[in-house]
């Protein structure tokens, strides 16, 4: 038995010190190590104590970030902008956000450094996102980063254990589940899950008394709290949420996973960002890219995880996303039959669900 936090808890507390704005020190080979601070909460004060070390902080920022920045990529989906001697925590944002790009069409030229320890870099950028904050980081390569993390009661997260956690999909557990009647059906159940890794818990509606003997009808919804709540007209999500509630209930059994990943996993945060950016004329797709984002950042072995461990083994799949049901199959899940879902078609969402069947691959 032990006290100390594992890699798993330790990456839980990183994620909270970045989304406060306290820097976390990454460690690497040896007494190499990189101090980090999520670019989106860095302030003024943290970013003067940063320069204050020496050294050469840089922004690292992913490729397609750097690629509406036109600042070059030298790792792939990497780039590392130099700070300039006065960059200012105004000139930070401006790289890392994209909101006024338009406006300030010029912000570089900017210089990239090739040097440093990349595999860090890109685990500073992978937290950001797992916090679900913009995807870029100050980062500064120091010596003896342990010490300095010790000395100051900073987060030490050793990068070769941080590597395999942050791309394993985390395991879940039930935590609770009660009896929901709801409009669509009154044998209604809701499950709570719960992530060991301290993320958003997920949610699965089942519907009836589903056989796990027999293909379930399910579908994987993807929380969108515009769609879902507000009933914004700018997607589908909200009468694809009540319609396959209502289907499942006129079958008389159905499991629906709600599963929170909002704005395709980058956050409600960010989502808002791209839809600020679609205003600007961006599809759904370039929005994200210029956040520095993919189009879809969401992972379905999540859903396959919770079918799995709900009993069910085989699914007809409500959806028109040909990766949900690529990701089901990997899993252990075999989708029998795709049930097409087109519900929800409004003048303002036409663009997006266009975009969606020719840049995504969604089926029509
Ligand atoms: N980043 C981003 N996310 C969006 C946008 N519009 C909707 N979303 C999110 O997209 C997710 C819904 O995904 P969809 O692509 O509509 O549908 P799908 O679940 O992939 O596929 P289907 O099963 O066919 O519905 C939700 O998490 C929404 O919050 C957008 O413009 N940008
Ligand atoms: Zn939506």
């Amino acid at each position: 038995m032990s006290f100390t936090p594992d890699i798993t808890e330790v990456l839980a507390r990183a994620r909270a010190d970045l989304r406060m704005g306290v820097p976390v020190v990454l460690a690497g080979e040896g007494d190499h190590a990189v101090l980090m601070l999520a670019a989106e909460t860095c302030d003024a004060q943290r970013l003067a104590d940063l320069r204050a070390l020496g050294g050469a902080p840089v922004l690292a920022i992913t490729a397609r970030r750097a690629e509406t920045l036109k600042a070059r990529a030298y790792d792939d989906d990497l780039a590392r902008v130099a700070l300039p001697g006065d960059a200012t925590l105004a000139w930070v944002l401006g790289i890392a956000d994209p909101a006024d790009d338009l406006k300030t069409p010029m912000k570089g030229p900017l210089a990239t450094a090739r040097t440093g320890d990349a595999g860090l870099h890109r685990l500073a950028i992978r937290l950001a996102k797992t916090a679900r904050l913009l995807p870029a980081a100050l980062v500064l390569e120091m010596a003896g980063g342990k010490d300095f993390a010790a000395a100051h009661n900073l987060t030490l997260v050793p990068a070769a254990l941080a590597g395999p956690v942050l791309e394993a999909t985390s395991n879940l557990h039930p935590v609770v589940a009660a009896r929901l009647p709801m409009e669509a059906a009154e044998a209604g159940r809701l499950h709570i899950f719960r992530p060991e890794d301290g993320g958003e818990e997920h949610y699965a509606i089942e519907i009836g008394r589903p056989s796990r003997d027999k293909p379930v009808l399910a579908r994987l919804h993807s929380a969108c709290f515009t769609g879902d709540v507000l009933g914004s007209l700018k997607c589908d999500c909200g009468p694809q949420l009540h319609g396959a509630l209502a289907q499942m209930g006129e079958a008389g059994a159905g499991v629906l996973l709600y599963l929170n990943q909002e704005g395709r996993g980058i956050g409600l945060a960010n989502k808002m960002r791209a839809y600020s950016l679609q205003d600007q004329g961006f599809d759904t797709v370039e929005a994200n890219h210029r956040l520095g984002f993919e189009d879809d950042e969401r992972d379905f072995r999540i859903g396959a995880q919770i079918l799995k461990s709900m009993g069910f083994s085989e699914v007809r799949l409500l959806t028109n996303n040909p990766r949900k049901i690529a990701m089901m199959e990997e899993h252990g899940v075999k989708v029998v039959e795709r049930v097409p879902l087109k519900v929800g078609e409004t003048e303002h969402n036409r663009g997006y669900l266009a975009t969606k069947a020719e840049k995504s691959g969604h089926l029509l």
